[in-house]
C-alpha cells in the first residue's frame, strides 16, 4: 500500500498551468526522485504536499489520511516535513535554539540532539545560524525538518552548492533516513547524485508527468533524454 497517493493534482497561477493532472503513488521506505527542467513544477508540487499552497484540483492521501491537500500545520501534524531551496532558519538563534523551536514549538516533540549528531552539527550547537558556513546551513535545514519527526520528508535540492565530499555525505544521510523508516521525496538537478540514491524517479515537464520508473529506465528513456537529460539539465 502507498504511503503517499497523489491524485489528479492541477494548479494554475493566472494563465500558467504549473501542474496538470499529476498522479503518482509513493510506497513507504523509498527514496523517490523528482526531476525535470526549470519551471517543470517540482517545487510547486512540494509546496502543495507541504501545505504551502492549495491546488486548483485534485486530492492527496497520506498514511491513512484521505483528506488532503492540507494546511502546513496539518501536514506537520500527520508527518510531512520539508526543506527549502534556501534554508529557512532563525538567523539570530543558535543551532540548538533553532532545533528546539522546530521540535518543541513546531511539532510538540522534545529536542533530540541525536539529530544534530547525525547531521554533523554537534560541534556547532552554540553557533548562530546566520553565521554558519553554507554546507552546515544546508545540513541545518535537513535537521530542522527531521526534528519534526516526519514519516515523509520532502527535500528541495539538498545537494546544491555542496562539494563532492559533502554531496556524498548528504547521500549517505538520505539513504540512512529510509533505514529509519522515513520516506524521502527528493528534488534534485544533480542527476548523477539523484540516480545514485533514488529507488524510483518521476519526471515532470511543463507541469505534466512525463515518465515514472527506475533510475536505469529513466536514463534510457528517449523522451526524458530529449526534454532533460540530453539538454544538460545541470550535471546530467
Ligand atoms: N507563486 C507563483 N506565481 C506565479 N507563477 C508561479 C508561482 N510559483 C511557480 N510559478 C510558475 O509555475 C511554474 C513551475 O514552477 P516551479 O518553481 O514549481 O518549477 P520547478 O520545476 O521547481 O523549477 P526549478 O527547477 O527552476 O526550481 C513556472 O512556470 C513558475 O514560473
Amino acid at each position: 500500500m502507498s504511503l503517499l497517493s497523489v491524485r489528479n493534482i492541477s494548479v494554475s497561477f493566472g494563465g500558467i498551468h504549473a501542474l496538470s493532472d499529476i498522479s503518482f503513488d509513493v510506497p513507504e521506505g523509498v527514496v523517490w526522485g523528482l526531476i525535470g527542467p526549470n519551471g517543470a513544477g517540482k517545487t510547486t508540487l512540494v509546496n502543495i504536499l507541504s501545505g504551502l499552497i492549495r491546488p486548483t484540483a485534485g486530492s492527496i492521501a497520506f498514511d491513512g489520511h484521505e483528506d488532503g491537500p492540507w494546511s502546513m500545520s496539518r501536514a506537520v501534524e500527520i508527518g510531512i516535513a520539508r526543506t527549502f531551496q534556501q534554508t529557512r532558519a532563525f538567523n539570530g538563534l543558535t543551532v540548538r535554539e533553532n532545533l528546539r523551536v522546530a521540535a518543541v514549538a513546531g511539532a510538540g516533540h522534545a529536542l533530540d540532539l541525536g539529530i544534530a549528531r547525525r547531521l554533523g552539527l554537534e560541534d556547532s550547537l552554540d553557533r548562530v545560524a546566520g553565521e554558519l558556513p553554507y554546507a552546515l546551513l544546508r545540513r541545518l535545514g535537513v535537521a530542522l525538518a527531521l526534528s519534526l519527526k516526519p514519516r515523509l520528508i520532502l527535500l528541495d535540492e539538498p545537494a546544491v552548492g555542496l562539494t563532492a565530499d559533502e554531496i556524498d555525505r548528504m547521500g549517505a544521510l538520505i539513504r540512512s533516513m529510509t533505514a529509519d523508516g522515513v520516506t524521502v521525496l527528493l528534488i534534485e538537478h544533480n542527476v548523477r547524485f539523484l540516480m545514485s540514491i533514488a529507488d524510483r524517479v518521476s519526471v515532470l515537464d511543463r507541469g505534466r508527468l512525463l515518465f515514472e520508473g527506475t533510475p536505469a529506465e529513466c536514463q534510457r528513456n528517449p523522451q526524458v533524454i530529449d526534454v532533460y537529460l540530453g539538454r544538460g539539465g545541470e550535471d546530467a
